[in-house]
């Protein structure tokens, strides 16, 4: 399943209209035809008889609407189609369709009496106001109109995006649309995923593909992260320990020693053979295990970390360290011994400190870092990360040549060319530790041979699946990062299951 920008969007629909010469009623039909389906198989298996309230915007997204409820009408359904703004401001292909539609009434001119009535009469409402077409200030017609609609308790269909939540960042203008469903046209956009789009999307529901041309050749591919794109590392009754892989996480510093063990334990849990906690000088893990299974070790210097890095496949550097000067030495002789590493927590903010000597990596560094600390590597607020997140994960990729996975309500996994984006939300994901289960995760995965983009997408994939798993038991509110680590295992099954069904085919 794609993702797309709406540069990119715009980039389709013109270059569709230019090279299968056809027009914007066509690419609206086309659209229209795919939503109905959606909504006839998804929310409202028997349209007939029921009311649907349908308020348009002036754009494209308001032509789908108008389109829409010209076909419901056909389908026997009654249909009460309301423009947002006056006849002067619509565009030629709204004209157009409000004409066929009959009867078409404008929001100035209706009154009170009769809004309650259609509200009354009506099963649901469509939400065609704005879609990708969004721009931040919201003028007082539309916002009058949102308010109005969210205060109805009506089901509300959004077509493409609420109105009001911005196409590409996924934030919402001073007002949006709070819809149950929203039926995304052809692909999603990126502002469907991330920002505060889930608080306001409802159910997210993908129509088919419209038959719009895609790029062969984009600058970033991108698309939804799915658990059939997975293979887990294979595994021998005949092994021994050593074979599955040693992980060691250098984590864990005064007063935040449970990140290390959290994240050491996650990559027990994803099958690797032996998983080992080491913590620098000032703060000793070994006089508090929390878990009888793990290694655990101090390093004093160089000499020392290397030494204990003997017969390890790949390091997790920095859950619940605080950044420290010293650390950029430890962490480049790691890059340039043959061992994979993920860096995240407090060694995030090494990598500017690093970034002469990335290329001397000999595997290409992970690296995991939530807005917040992806905007103090750029020196930005994370206030302008969240403004235009797609921006940001192609200038890290680019400034500092890694790979990345950007935490969030929609992780986003980046490697060379290619956008992976795992929507899922989950409020209860956001709980301190969460982000060490997910280095673990990876970390466990690249010890046990897994390339990183397989590390990535694997631990993304179970971190988010034992988080369903942990809120199932102990909600949103309650579940915490060791409920995560203990329904790893439920991922992990997950994967194995849907990986089982492709083989069977
Ligand atoms: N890509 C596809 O497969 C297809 C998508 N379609 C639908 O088209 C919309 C995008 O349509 P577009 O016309 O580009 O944009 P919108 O309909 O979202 O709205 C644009 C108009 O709304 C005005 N606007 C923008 N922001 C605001 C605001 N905050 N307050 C008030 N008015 C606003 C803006 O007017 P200007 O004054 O700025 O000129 C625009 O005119 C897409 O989402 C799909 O639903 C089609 O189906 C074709 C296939
Ligand atoms: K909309």
């Amino acid at each position: 399943m794609n993702v797309y920008t709406v540069e990119e969007m715009r980039e389709r629909d013109r270059n569709t209209m230019i090279q299968h010469n056809m027009d914007i009623l066509t690419l609206v039909d086309r659209a229209t035809d795919e939503i109905l389906d959606v909504l006839v198989s998804s929310i409202c298996p028997q349209p007939e008889g029921k009311q649907f309230l349908v308020v348009c915007g002036k754009g494209n997204n308001g032509a789908d609407g108008l389109s829409l409820a010209g076909k419901l009408k056909n389908l026997g359904s009654r249909v009460v189609a309301i423009m947002i703004q006056p006849q002067e401001f619509w565009s030629e292909e709204v004209r157009t369709l409000a004409h066929s539609l009959g009867e078409v009434f404008i929001w100035d001119e209706v009154s009170v009496e009769r809004w309650d009535e259609w509200v009354a009469g009506s099963r649901y409402i469509v939400d065609a106001i704005l879609g990708t077409g969004c721009r931040g200030e919201m003028e007082p017609a539309v916002a009058a109109a949102i308010a109005q609609i969210n205060e109805t308790g009506l089901p509300v269909i959004s077509l493409d995006l609420p109105s009001g939540i911005r196409g590409n960042n996924g934030q919402a203008c001073e007002i949006a649309i709070k819809a149950t469903y929203t039926i995304v046209v052809d692909g999603y956009k990126t502002g469907n995923l991330m920002g505060s789009s889930s608080v306001y999307s409802g159910e997210l529901l993908l129509t088919k593909e419209v038959g719009l041309w895609t790029s062969s050749n984009p600058d970033y591919k991108k698309t939804m992260l799915e658990r059939n794109q997975q293979k887990l590392p294979s595994r021998s009754k005949a092994a021994h320990k050593y074979d599955f892989g040693k992980l060691v996480v250098i984590g864990g510093s005064r007063g935040m020693e449970g990140a290390g063990f959290l994240a050491a334990m996650a990559g027990l849990r994803t099958g690797c053979g032996v998983s080992q906690l080491l913590s620098c000088e000032n703060w000793e893990a070994r006089k508090m295990s929390f878990y009888p299974e793990l290694m655990v070790d101090t390093f004093f210097d160089h000499q020392g970390l290397m030494e204990k890095l003997k017969k390890t496949n790949a390091v997790v550097f920095g859950p619940g360290t605080v950044y420290v000067e010293r650390d950029v030495e430890y962490v480049q002789e790691i890059m340039e011994s043959d061992i994979p590493l993920v860096l995240d927590g407090g060694a995030i903010p090494l990598l500017n400190d690093l970034r002469d000597r990335i290329q001397l990596s000999k595997h290409r560094l992970i690296v995991t870092p939530h807005t917040g600390e992806m905007a103090r590597l750029f020196r930005v607020t994370s206030r302008d990360v969240l403004e235009d997140p797609v921006y940001f994960i192609t200038s890290f990729l680019e400034s500092y040549q890694v790979d990345l996975v950007m935490k969030g309500p929609c992780t986003v996994i980046a490697s060379g060319q290619e956008m992976f984006f795992s929507y899922g939300p989950n409020s209860g994901m956001a709980t301190a530790g969460s982000g060490d289960v997910l280095s673990g995760l990876i970390g466990g995965f690249l010890a046990q041979g897994c390339s990183n983009e397989e590390a990535m997408k694997s631990g993304v994939l179970v971190h988010q699946e034992a988080g369903n798993a942990a809120r199932k038991i102990y909600g949103e509110r309650s579940m915490t990062s060791t409920d995560i680590l203990s329904n790893i295992y439920k991922g992990i099954h997950g994967l194995e299951q849907t990986i089982a069904e492709d083989v069977k085919g």
